[in-house]
């Protein structure tokens, strides 16, 4: 096998993920939204669904508060039948970048424009209008619990004032697009959470919104109630063609649902791209820093124990080597060892994938001083691959 561990002893903790998504039918997911199958098809257009233009959120100074920067300076586009996921660590402005989307704010400064439309500068009529193309879910669900799952999908229907028939006609083939048919009548209390948030899913899609509103949907549910909601947006995505803007702490999230990611941290966009090239080959601090904690390129806890940040007498160099599409089947580490002498030994390593293309990580350990680390790293900079130096073990 000539991968990237192929010249290496069993790696720990080697990690396939399987990020498949089920397809379902198109016609039946078309039908729930009353489009033709054919239409549903959606291509991806590169134009925007909304951009953030140079838009900045100042909260001001309350009783013994100062003032808040939420957001500075934003310019984001979130392409046209995309998944596009905003991650950033708690309070970095994902919520308050959210609800410039809807509405509920308005930037102090800068557009924020949905569909062509400045959303700050509309009348509550137009207003009423654009936030009925927006779908939103939330990390609470946020059902009545008082109503049945049916009866929670068609209430924005009833509030828009749609007759009994045409509110049966929408809501059992969403039911059916989220796989609760047989739970219509069940009240929310009866419900597990997976199946909550599928009522929230289709809830949100009744007023056959263009554009869905993920507010960490996911953040309150298992490992593998995550994945199972994260392949149903998937789904609603490819089949509806309808544009996801999701926001999450989680990298793990992004990379099992978003073709493109944009980082925040503190107000500010650090980092953005596709989904495959930021994962893949991250620049920013923050980015790393979220990287780090998805479960398959975590470091091992013996090692995270052990690392020290300046080399001492004898120790050895920790490097991250993060490889990609063709150089993960690229014999990295016996060409490393064969062109510069560097003795190098495997300390961890993880394979995952993004949409079926190979991207992970290697931890190594290289012993010598700093000229024989700078040939090591300039030797894996020639050949495509990141090397970022994590500490020193004695
Ligand atoms: N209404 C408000 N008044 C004053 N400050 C606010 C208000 N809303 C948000 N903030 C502040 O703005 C910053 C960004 O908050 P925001 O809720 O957007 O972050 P977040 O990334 O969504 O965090 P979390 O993941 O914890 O929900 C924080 O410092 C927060 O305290």
């Amino acid at each position: 096998m000539d991968t990237v561990l192929a010249d290496s002893p069993p790696v720990r903790p080697v990690s396939s993920r399987n990020a498949t998504i089920p397809t379902g039918t198109k016609t039946a997911a078309a039908a729930a939204q009353g489009v033709a199958a054919g239409q549903a098809a959606v291509t991806a257009a590169t134009e925007a669904i909304v951009s953030f233009e140079a838009v900045s959120k100042r909260f001001p100074a309350g009783r013994g508060s100062a003032e808040v920067v939420a957001l500075d300076a934003i310019d984001l586009a979130v392409p046209r039948g995309s998944v596009t996921g905003i991650i950033g660590r708690s309070g970095a402005g994902k919520s308050t970048l959210i609800r410039l989307v809807n509405g509920l704010e308005k930037p102090s400064s800068g557009r924020v424009v949905v569909d062509g439309r400045d959303v700050a500068a509309l009348g509550e009529d137009k207003l009423r209008e654009v936030r009925r193309s927006i779908g939103m879910v939330f990390q609470h669900f946020n059902l009545l619990s008082s109503r049945t799952a049916y009866q929670n999908v068609a209430l924005p229907l009833e509030i828009a004032g749609a007759d009994r028939r045409t509110i049966e006609a929408r809501v059992t083939p969403l039911l059916e697009l989220v796989g609760l048919s047989d739970k219509r009548d069940r009240y929310p209390s009866e419900l597990s959470g997976g199946q909550k948030q599928r009522v929230g899913i289709a809830r949100a899609l009744a007023t056959q919104p263009k554009l869905l509103l993920s507010d960490e949907a996911t953040s309150a549910l298992d490992p593998e109630t995550t994945r199972s909601i994260l392949a149903l947006l998937k789904k609603i995505n490819s089949e509806l063609g309808l544009s996801v803007l999701l926001i999450t702490h989680e990298m793990e999230v992004v990379k099992t649902v978003a073709d493109h990611v944009a980082v925040i941290d503190r107000g500010a966009i650090v980092e953005r791209g596709t989904t495959f090239d930021l994962l893949s080959a991250p620049r920013h601090e923050t980015t790393r820093a979220l990287l780090a904690g998805l479960p398959s390129l975590s470091l091992p806890a013996f090692l995270a124990e052990q690392l020290r940040p300046e080399p001492s007498a004898g120790s050895r160099a920790v490097l991250r080597i993060s490889f990609a599409g063709d150089s993960a089947t690229q014999p990295i580490l016996s060409r490393l060892g064969q062109a510069t002498g560097v003795e190098v030994n495997i300390l961890a390593g993880a394979i995952d994938e993004i949409g079926g293309r190979p991207f992970g990580s290697l931890v190594v350990s290289i012993a010598g001083d700093a000229a024989t680390l700078a040939k090591a790293q300039n030797h894996l900079a020639a050949h495509g691959l990141q090397a970022e130096v994590l500490g020193h073990v004695a």
